[in-house]
């Protein structure tokens, strides 16, 4: 199977032409293809395949094999991978995911590709759409859970996957690889939640850490950025547009009066391969 790593500020993927290789087996294998010492390792498979509803359809599969219906720093990787290899020619393009018809552009200048501009469609914050236990048409805004003996005051947002999203005062330091799996497979989230411990730096700045629903702590997560900045906007915390830093760099989020996201951020190629999926 042929395959190119890429990275989206750290989070890392192994993006697989679907047209070409056999898409059953590589989601079979992703969780081997994942493992950092016994695989090529990453934060997740990406598979690019033909659609009947957009330019392209992508799935996303995690690290422990779950699929996810959307991934932010996935999909600006898949935007510059089909574009580079010729799958689709344009640089603005549709998308179809799990989540719905994304439409990622590919921003290049003087012949290089500097960054990849997401239309992320629409957040929500009720409950039945994150989904949260409780009153389906509820905000999910105040929610307390608890880990490790300390309450934390969570928003809930679904930006076509769960986040719950914590305000603290010092992001470095939580101690997230022990509340982030507690929360993660917290009661009040019955498919589970990415988690993003956010402190705000000001009203167009806050800086991020993240536990993600089936791969655990990553460098970076574009929905995760993307929730957090609607919280902080929901909650008057910060403004309609925020830059949000992760471990390795930033992104810009915007958000429209319509709940329409808006997410900019770069996604690097590292190299390209090929693996023997009956030798994992
Ligand atoms: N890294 C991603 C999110 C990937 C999916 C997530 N783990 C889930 O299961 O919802 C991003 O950049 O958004």
């Amino acid at each position: 199977m042929y395959f190119t790593k890429m990275h989206g500020l750290g989070n890392d993927f192994i993006l697989v032409n679907g047209f070409r290789e056999d898409a059953a087996a590589v989601v079979k294998n992703a969780k081997k293809l994942c493992d950092r010492h016994l695989g090529i390792g990453a934060d997740g498979v990406i598979l690019a395949l033909p659609s009947d509803k957009a330019d392209v359809k992508m799935r996303v599969i995690n690290s422990d094999g779950s699929e996810a219906p959307m991934c932010g720093n996935g999909i600006r990787c898949f935007a510059r991978y089909v574009f580079t290899r010729g799958i689709v020619s344009k640089t603005k393009m549709s998308v179809e995911t799990l989540a719905g018809i994304m439409k990622p552009e590919i921003i290049i200048i003087d012949d290089v590709i500097e960054a990849v501009k997401v239309d992320m469609g629409h957040y929500s914050l009720l409950k039945k759409d994150v989904p949260i236990m409780g009153s389906p048409d509820e905000e999910a805004l105040d929610l307390e859970v608890e880990a490790q003996d300390r309450k934390y005051i969570a928003t809930g947002v679904s930006m076509g996957n769960p986040h719950c999203v914590i305000f603290v005062d010092n992001v470095d330091g939580v101690p997230l690889e022990k509340v982030g799996p507690i929360l993660e497979n917290h009661p009040l989230f019955p498919k589970k939640t990415n988690v993003e411990f956010i402190e705000v730096k000001g009203k167009d700045h806050l800086k991020m850490r993240v536990w993600e629903r089936g791969c655990g702590l990553t460098l970076a997560c574009g929905t995760g950025a993307c929730a957090s900045a609607v919280a902080a906007y929901k909650k008057g915390i910060a403004g309609n547009k925020v830059k949000v830093s992760l471990t390795v760099g930033d992104l810009m989020i915007e958000i429209q009066d319509d709940r329409r996201v808006f997410m900019t951020g770069p996604a690097k190629e590292v190299y390209s391969g090929d693996i023997i999926l009956a030798g994992l």
